[in-house]
């Protein structure tokens, strides 16, 4: 039913507040009706980067395009951006539809057409009964999808959003990001949305870019970032992992291995590494807890498990190897019996999905961007 969003182009982009740079020459392409998120922890310059994109920043450096037009210096009011926060900021003393409707008559649309609009885009956000409460008698959740209605109701090219949800409790963020990404299927809008949150960044995103003190660390799909984590920092980011150090090592017919503990061999044939006979290079993988399984050979890291949380779909192990260091460990409970602690145990590493990386934690060594 919209049709008017925009791609946006971040060439060589510059922040600096004085003398310092937050920002230094970031680059990123969101496309056209694409649902893109910011994701990094506090500080890491999402909110400025949005800021920018909604002209509330001043640019350094690079040019912020809108399809193939540069944005630099043109004003916030002038750039047709809906835009939802934290909090909520309605208008106390108007109702549903009126609030909706702000926008609307501040652009001199004709009062049969706002009531038409304000109507489509309340059954959209599934608010329409409600359309005569004052914000006061609203749930936490209902003002946030009165907030996202006055955003999109006015077709702006651009929506963004920044924490919306971080107000809410547990369980209705849940419901609140499967309604957002919903409706933003629906109206096939251009979004930028920022979060810290790991999990409503995979649960909402076309796309994501996970960022670190100003720089973009990796952008993909929520299964290539999880999957495929260009760096430890990402690895370790989304969702869980356990690194161990491990050694690089030259096996049979040259192929690469990798050495964890005194002899767990892995064949990693995948991996895009040249090691010199008799020369190990030391590395760090990267293996999930659903990456660990009970061997049932032998072959593995023996340890002990010290604790165990039955959750009904899955058990989780912490089990302590023999070099000390404790290991996340989650088991599917419909195939398994709950380890008791105590217990001695050999953990087996998935070889096909597990991420191998230099020393330095900076360079992932599996071939190919995804599994
Ligand atoms: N007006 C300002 N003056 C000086 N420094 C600022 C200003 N606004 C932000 N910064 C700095 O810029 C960096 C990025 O801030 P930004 O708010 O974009 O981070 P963020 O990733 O959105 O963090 P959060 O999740 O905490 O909001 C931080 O180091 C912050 O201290």
């Amino acid at each position: 039913m919209y049709n008017m969003s925009v791609a946006i182009s971040f060439k060589d982009i510059v922040k600096k507040y004085g003398d310092t740079t937050v920002i230094p020459e970031l680059s990123l392409d969101i496309q056209k009706g694409e649902f893109f998120t910011l994701l990094g922890p506090s500080g890491c310059g999402k909110t400025t980067l949005l800021r920018m994109v909604a002209g509330f920043n001043s640019i350094e450096g690079g040019d912020l395009g809108f399809n193939d037009k540069v944005m630099n210096n043109v004003p916030p009011g002038k750039r047709n951006i809906g835009m939802v926060f934290q909090n909520y900021a309605i208008f106390p003393h108007l109702n549903v539809a009126e609030n909706v409707a702000f926008g609307l008559q501040n652009r001199k649309v004709g009062k049969e057409e706002q009531q038409r609009r304000v109507s489509e885009i309340l059954d959209t956000v599934q608010i329409e009964v409600y359309k005569n409460r004052m914000p006061k008698n609203l749930s936490g959740g209902q003002q946030q999808r009165v907030a996202l209605a006055r955003a999109i109701v006015i077709n702006p090219d651009v929506l963004l959003m920044d924490e919306p949800l971080s107000n809410l409790d547990a369980q209705l963020r849940v419901d609140m990001r499967n309604a957002i990404k919903r409706i933003q299927r629906e109206v096939g809008i251009t979004t930028v949305y920022v979060t810290h949150d790991q999990e409503e960044a995979m649960a909402v995103s076309d796309r994501i870019a996970v960022m670190k003190s100003g720089i973009i660390q990796q952008v993909g799909t929520p299964r290539e970032v999880y999957q495929r984590p260009a760096n430890l920092f990402v690895a370790t980011f989304i969702g869980r992992t356990n690194v161990l150090e491990a050694q690089l090592e030259n096996g049979a017919e040259g192929r690469p291995v990798v050495r964890v503990g005194s002899s767990y061999i892995l064949e990693m044939p995948e991996l895009q590494a040249e090691v010199k006979p008799d020369a190990a290079v030391d590395v760090k993988i990267s293996v999930r807890p659903e990456e660990f399984v009970l061997s049932e050979d032998g072959q593995g890291l023996t340890g002990k498990v010290v604790n165990n949380v039955f959750l009904g779909l899955n058990t989780h192990l912490v089990v302590e190897l023999e070099n000390g260091q404790e290991v996340e460990v989650i088991q599917q409970s419909a195939v398994s019996a709950v380890v008791e602690i105590g217990r001695k145990v050999t953990l087996a590493i998935l070889t096909g999905t597990i991420n191998v990386y230099d020393a330095s934690g900076e360079r992932n060594l599996n071939r190919g961007p995804q599994l």
